[in-house]
């Protein structure tokens, strides 16, 4: 029979942040009981209606199985009091919430909600903090309505949160409207999640709500693969599946949409393929861009570029070889160009010669790279000021549109002559079309990087696209110079890429191989590696920040996930002065490493150096946590060594511990030394160019932990999966086009 119990919190037995699964003892003014089910945002102290029924567990007894519950504000003094100083409403701690209630009582809560001013007769609050209490003490209201409202579809406080932060007070208007949209809006409710809530609100299987959210759930879920179009019967049969509807149903519905704009349906060489509307637009623009910047007249480098290169050559003391003074001549002399080689082959000292060139030509340039690790690193070894792509563009967050965009477009375009950019196999389409939409025709755009990298994260084959297509000028760099051909990581990096097997535990040399068998022993090794035996060899290195293990997958005894629980567990253990949050199966303790998932423009940091501020935490971005406040629900994290960002416990999905990360993440990153598992990896997975791309991120020492064979098979499987995108038949169009035109 259900019943209703209301209780005060007395003690939190246990919560799990992520599903609400709560185990609470609850005082009532004569009796105490345990209560049992989704309470998701619990706090000890406060007092809770909850509906439910009694039920015996064999263990346990008696307990309270709650079905539904709702906030009971506080009526006594005390209780107001502890609820004001909860952290509930940010800015009022326990000193200010006792003043609040000595001299409001019991009418504090009228008082927040009807006569804010108010406040400011305790000392200490002004007319902005009292503002600023009401509007939290209001916003706390309309969220607990809108939890309540949400429970009953099975939506958990944090969910209710990340809706909240989006639709604020038309929340529940929203999720009536058309629940899918969640799904689209939101990061971390997928597409299942957002069906299981319209199934709840009695939403027919065939809606057309539902097919055109799962079309756009599927295209999505392949753009994250890293495809910028699926073939219309493979995205037919995947939606179909998903949403157990047949295919011709899904079909209908793709015309529509193509009809209203949501997508784009064309024949790319010989097959009809779906695109996005986005990515469409992006591959379409990208084009145009590269054609009118390719064919622009432009401003010249001083007139006789040997005797610039030999002067180059004088001050850096380095005689280029013929095939990189081709790379510097045909890269200044082109409109759009691509330099392109593996480790030590020499792009860093080209980049180098034309920024002196141009220097010298008086032109502006300017130097970018995809992240901002790849940006310090140049500046680093060139001395000159490179950033990364997006503030070369000067993003900002949109808020109106609620999404990121580039101060620098086609109407205020990027000034510089020339634009160098590094680590350029990491750039995505999105990011590509934002570049060279800002490149005026007139400015040289110079694409360095290394092919056989890994591709960019985002979707987009783009550097390889270009290159295959024949559009651009293309320049290979093959010879490994003598400097770097001392270290065993480039040579066995090139050997790995061309297929042969490396050379590993020469002494003094930085690639080894620790032979193990089973993969219990392969994470010993790797512990004890971390722990005591690279930090006894390399003195210099601080394990927690040098150390990084890359893995080709997230789950498995091998896996990121166990690797970070493991290493956090022998490397920042649990101590009595460190503070923890645990969050879903995670725990997040001071000192973690951790590392940014998703890109977040609106994040605020603060650099503690030179006192800026600003906005944008990237995915893949590491940093280390200095602190977490269970006052505030708060954790600070601090990313190169001097921003400071805030994350409320809700968004702590957006990281992850970093001791352990996955090759694919690892992009662009160089470490001074990395250790990578030898196991079983699915096939798709354990390729050749995943270990190129691992091995090429170890600096002064690589070492490869696991099976020789596993490292051969890796090897051996040079499969590289096919990416569904059309820049590279675009561009070839554009190239058969413009020859077609000067035969014509
Ligand atoms: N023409 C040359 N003659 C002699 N040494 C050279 C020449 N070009 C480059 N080097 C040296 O080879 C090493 C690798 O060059 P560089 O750092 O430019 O390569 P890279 O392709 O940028 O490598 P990585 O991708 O590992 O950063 C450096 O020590 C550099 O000084």
């Amino acid at each position: 029979m259900k019943e209703e119990k209301q209780g005060v919190i007395a003690d939190i037995i246990f919560h799990n942040q992520e599903n609400g699964y709560t185990i609470a003892v609850f005082e009532t003014e004569d009796e105490q009981f345990t209560a049992v089910g989704n309470l998701p945002s619990c706090h000890k102290g406060r007092s809770y209606l909850l509906r439910g029924q009694w039920k015996i567990h064999p263990t346990y007894g008696e307990q309270f199985a709650i079905s539904s519950f709702e906030e009971v504000m506080p009526s006594t003094e005390e209780g107001i009091e502890e609820f004001l100083s909860s952290g509930v409403l940010k800015g009022i701690g326990k000193k200010t919430a006792a003043a609040i209630v000595a001299r409001f009582g019991s009418e504090t809560f009228a008082v927040i909600e009807n006569q804010p001013h108010r406040l400011t007769e305790i000392p200490g609050i002004g007319e902005k903090k009292a503002e600023s209490v009401a509007e939290a003490f209001r916003s706390h209201r309309e969220f607990a309505e809108i939890t309540l409202y949400l429970q009953q579809f099975g939506i958990n406080a944090d969910y209710a949160m990340k809706l909240y932060r989006v639709y604020g007070a038309d929340t529940i208007a929203a999720v009536q409207e058309n629940p899918y949209r969640l799904a689209e809006d939101l990061f971390g409710v997928g597409f299942k999640k957002a069906d299981k809530i319209a199934e709840k609100m009695g939403i027919a299987r065939d809606d057309e709500h539902r097919i055109k959210s799962g079309i756009k759930y599927t295209l999505n879920y392949f753009a994250g693969e890293g495809n910028t179009f699926l073939p219309q019967n493979v995205l037919c049969e995947k939606a179909g599946g998903m949403l157990e509807l047949e295919r011709e149903k899904i079909s209908d519905c793709l015309v529509e949409m193509a009809f209203q704009g949501d997508v784009h349906i064309e024949n790319l060489e010989n097959r009809n393929v779906v695109f996005l509307m986005p990515y469409y637009l992006a591959e379409q623009n990208v084009c145009k861009c590269m054609a009118a910047i390719n064919s622009a007249r432009l401003r010249p480098v001083g007139s006789d570029m040997d005797s610039l290169i030999a002067v180059t050559e004088q001050d850096t003391g380095i005689r280029l070889s013929e095939n990189q003074k081709y790379a510097v001549k045909t890269s200044l002399n082109q409109g759009i160009s691509v330099i392109t080689g593996g480790p030590g082959t020499g792009k860093t000292t080209i980049i180098n010669t034309m920024i002196r060139i141009l220097q010298h030509s008086g032109l502006k340039t300017a130097i970018a790279a995809p992240t901002g690790r790849a940006a310090k690193r140049i500046t680093e070894t060139s001395g000159y000021e490179a950033s990364t792509i997006h503030r070369l563009l000067e993003y900002y967050y949109s808020e109106g549109e609620d999404t990121m965009r580039f101060g620098k477009t086609a109407e205020d375009p990027l000034k510089q002559d020339a634009v160098i950019i590094d680590e350029a196999s990491m750039i995505d389409l999105m990011l590509m079309n934002g570049l060279v939409s800002a490149i005026r025709p007139g400015t040289r755009l110079i694409l360095v990087g290394d092919a056989d990298q890994l591709p960019s994260v985002g979707a987009g084959n783009v550097l390889r696209d270009i290159i295959d297509s024949e559009y651009v000028y293309c320049v290979k760099l093959t010879e490994i110079f003598r400097q770097a051909r001392e270290s065993l990581i480039v040579v066995n990096a090139h050997r790995i890429n061309h297929g042969e097997y490396p050379d590993y535990n020469e002494k003094g040399k930085d690639f080894f191989m620790m032979r193990e068998k089973t993969e219990k022993d392969m994470l010993r090794t790797i512990k004890d590696l971390c722990v005591r035996r690279l930090p006894s060899y390399y003195t210099q290195l601080l394990p927690v920040r040098d150390i990084q293990i890359l893995t080709p997958v997230r789950k498995g005894l091998l896996g990121s996930m166990n690797l970070n629980k493991e290493l956090q567990e022998a490397l920042n253990p649990p101590r009595e002065q460190l503070e923890e949050k645990k969050f879903g199966e995670r725990i997040f303790r001071e000192h973690d490493k951790v590392m940014q998932i998703r890109n977040n423009y609106q994040m605020k940091w603060k650099n503690q150096e030179d006192f800026t501020e600003g906005e944008g935490v990237f995915n893949g971005d590491v940093g280390f946590i200095n602190r977490i406040d269970r006052e505030f629900n708060e954790v600070t994290v601090v990313f190169d060594e001097c921003k400071y960002v805030t994350y409320d416990f809700s968004q702590l999905d957006e990281l992850e511990l970093a001791y352990a990360i996955t090759v694919h993440k690892s992009q662009g990153s160089e470490f001074p030394v990395v250790i990578m598992p030898m196991s079983w990896f699915p096939p798709v997975l354990a390729t050749r160019n995943l270990l190129y791309t691992g091995v090429t991120r170890g600096k002064q020492a690589v070492v490869l932990v696991g099976s020789e064979d596993k490292l051969r098979g890796m090897i051996d499987n040079n499969r590289t999966k096919e990416r569904y995108s059309g820049l590279k038949a675009r561009l070839k169009a554009l190239l058969d086009f413009s020859f077609s035109a000067k035969e014509g």
